[in-house]
């Protein structure tokens, strides 16, 4: 067992930890709910949240990945619409790019549009130090990117997503984006590390998923991690391996969607 993982096993999350927003509840009517089971709503109220405290008229805002995310375009489209907002929105993926278009927002990118005001994503994970794992839906490198150059990075996501420490609910590895040319050395190196690395399989086409940037994703469970930076480091050190799907020390909040209908919010610790 490696010095970033955790023998026993921590609990999954400290509620004590998070603060209640108020979202203005009233403002989700019943016909947008509809139909939605519990987790989407959480997903919803949470991405509703985050997209009514945190965008302002003139802003540029990085658009996140994920089935969260889609809730959130939905809500800015409707903002921009009711309040004339004028807002620039950068993509982190194809998907990004698509629910951009389709919601009849003003597209950009990073290079005419260099600093973000604001990023918006899902997460796969947040621990209670508000760290991350992305990159369930392969999009890790733009949106690290994105992130990176955003002033905040706001995280949305469901009650099922909060953890202690990474590794403890997510259970399905950090995603790695690796160059297709080498996924096989380099899955040999994350095992004498003392990874189980898998190459990710796509769902709907033959052989492996690959990523917008032309890449393999390699997911690779460490067990649990109480220093995952540590860990990044050491991963990052790997000729090959492009990114890697931890978000430390990025965040400054996270919206959560917790199953009785509430929306909290974890801030970032003070960090160096
Ligand atoms: O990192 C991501 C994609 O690469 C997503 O943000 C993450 O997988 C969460 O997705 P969802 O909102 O569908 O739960």
């Amino acid at each position: 067992m490696r010095g970033y993982a955790c023998r026993r096993s921590p609990r999954k999350f400290s509620l004590k930890l998070f603060s209640v927003v108020d979202v203005k509840m009233a403002e989700i009517s019943q016909e947008v709910l509809q139909g939605l089971d519990t987790v989407a709503q959480a997903k919803l109220r949470a991405a509703y949240a985050a997209v009514d405290n945190h965008v302002k008229d003139g802003q540029v805002v990085g658009i996140g990945s994920g089935s969260t995310v889609v809730f959130a375009v939905q809500r800015l489209a409707q903002r921009v619409r009711d309040e004339n907002l004028r807002v620039i929105c950068i993509p982190t993926s194809f998907q990004a790019r698509q629910l951009i278009l389709e919601n009849k927002l003003v597209l950009g990118d990073l290079n005419a549009n260099p600093v973000l005001d604001v990023a918006i994503d899902g997460a796969d994970e947040v621990s209670a130090q508000l760290d991350c794992i992305k990159g369930g839906g392969g999009c890790l490198l733009q949106e690290k990117i994105v992130a990176s150059n955003a002033d905040q990075l706001i995280i949305i996501a469901d009650y099922s997503k909060i953890a202690d420490y990474l590794g403890s609910v997510w259970k399905k590895g950090v995603p790695l984006e690796v160059i297709a040319d080498c996924y096989v050395p380099i899955m040999r190196k994350l095992e004498k590390m003392g990874g189980k690395p898998v190459l990710r399989m796509a769902k709907a086409k033959a052989g492996p998923c690959v990523t917008d940037n032309g890449n393999f994703i390699v997911d690779c469970d460490f067990g649990v991690m109480q220093e995952p930076a540590k860990l990044e480091q050491q991963l990052l050190s790997i000729p090959g391996l492009v990114e890697t799907g931890f978000f430390l020390q990025m965040a400054v909040k996270a919206y959560f969607g917790m199953q009785d209908g509430s929306v909290k919010t974890l801030d970032a610790p003070a960090r160096q």
